[in-house]
């Protein structure tokens, strides 16, 4: 007889957070970030959760945080509720088998499952992944005010309290001489000795990137972002063939199979991967291994995740054994308020991995009645 857990209950929550300034992309500006908070009851009393984002809606990509409540609610959860807690990769291919795409809510359960498997056993999610090769991860911050001066004084305040030594920019949504003036004003303001990227987000046409990659060389910029369309992987290989500064891939690739195509086609010199877009933690470990083995540089990737998706997402890049181009795991930062009790650690460039059974995150329950988006019908179903 088996006599596992089962999976009991699993709830997605929307839960809508202020952000601490405005943060400006080629594709949308945010004043808020919508997490899907997952809750995962299993039979055995344990409680693990989950989280997904997105960027602006659907201004990003093709989910969105309803859609992705939507899919869990009515689609994974009814395949899940009454099957076995503690094989993740059974569930997980069970859901595979009746859902296509949605890899936001997929990432969710998921790192719902590791959470409450890892507490189950008394091990960090990492340790069931294969462990750590890292206690703590390099974070680097994104300048996106929108205004160079108040980014330059952003930067230079973060590098004196030890958060943040590399930044990256978002460009894009201005034409190109304005751009380029303006990472101009902040390489004058930092210095050359700062390390400075910049995000395209799929902006420029491949005339437009040809002219903006050589002026980001000329101004020692180390990695250039999805200068062109994701679908556009053509342009990106004509791209990283013809410059030296690392071109790296984000919105082009989501899983282990665009990590393969990509390299055939050589296409990127980096990847950015994202547990969401890859469809969660073993995904993104499959798609690592796919770049390891084509050469092809890891960067460890944020949709702006709050604190439970980052610290998902940093347990996933700690066990990845190469992690070339560090990671931007700061979405918490960006956050002015949290759902969580401790939130997580950032000390001297870094973000520390938990090292407590699970994903090591508590949800405050308080909180989380505040910012639940549903909080009126809450409070009528608790007075009720
Ligand atoms: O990289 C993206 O495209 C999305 C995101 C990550 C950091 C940030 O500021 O925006
Ligand atoms: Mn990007």
């Amino acid at each position: 007889m088996n006599t596992s857990p089962t999976i009991h209950s699993i709830e997605a929550i929307l839960v809508d957070l202020p952000t601490i300034r405005a943060h400006k992309l080629a594709m949308t500006t945010m004043m808020r970030q919508t997490l899907v908070i997952v809750r995962l009851v299993c039979s055995d009393g344990l409680t693990g959760i989950g989280e997904a984002t997105t960027i602006g809606g659907l201004a990003y990509g093709d989910q969105s945080p309803e859609s992705i409540k939507s899919a869990i609610d009515t689609y994974l959860a009814p395949l899940l509720v009454g099957t076995d807690a503690t094989r993740v990769n059974v569930a997980m291919q069970r859901v595979a088998a009746s859902v296509q795409g949605n890899s936001f809510a997929k990432s969710a359960v998921e790192i719902a499952l590791l959470d409450v498997q890892g507490q189950r056993l008394g091990l960090p999610v990492h340790a069931l992944l294969g462990g750590a090769m890292r206690s703590a991860l390099p974070v680097l911050w994104t300048l996106a005010s929108g205004d160079a001066t108040r980014d330059v004084d952003e930067a230079l305040a973060l590098i004196e309290a030890r958060r943040h030594k590399v930044f990256k920019l978002k460009i894009g949504s201005h034409p190109l001489a304005e751009d380029i003036a303006h990472v101009q004003a902040i390489r004058r303001g930092l210095g050359d000795e700062v390390m400075l990227t910049v995000d395209v987000n799929q902006a420029w046409d491949e005339t437009t990137a040809v002219q903006g990659i050589a002026a980001l060389e000329a101004i020692g910029v180390s990695l250039i972002e999805q200068p062109v369309a994701r679908r556009n992987r053509r342009a990106l290989k004509r791209l990283a063939a013809r410059f030296d500064v690392a071109i790296m891939a984000d919105e082009a690739v989501h899983d282990a199979i665009d990590a393969f195509d990509l390299a055939t086609d050589a296409a990127a010199d980096v990847y950015a991967l994202k547990i969401s877009q890859a469809g969660g933690l073993w995904p993104t470990l499959r798609a690592a291994a796919v770049a390891d083995a084509a050469g092809v540089g890891i960067y460890g990737g944020t949709l702006l995740e709050g604190s439970i998706g980052s610290i998902a997402a940093a347990h996933v890049f700690a066990a990845s054994p190469t992690l070339a181009w560090g990671t931007e795991l700061f979405g918490p930062l960006l956050l002015k308020d949290d759902i969580v009790v401790q939130r997580p650690e950032y000390r001297d460039f870094e973000l520390q991995l938990p090292q407590v059974p699970g994903l090591g995150v508590q949800l405050d329950l308080d909180k989380l009645a505040y910012y639940r988006r549903d909080r009126a019908s809450q409070a009528v179903a608790v007075t009720a």
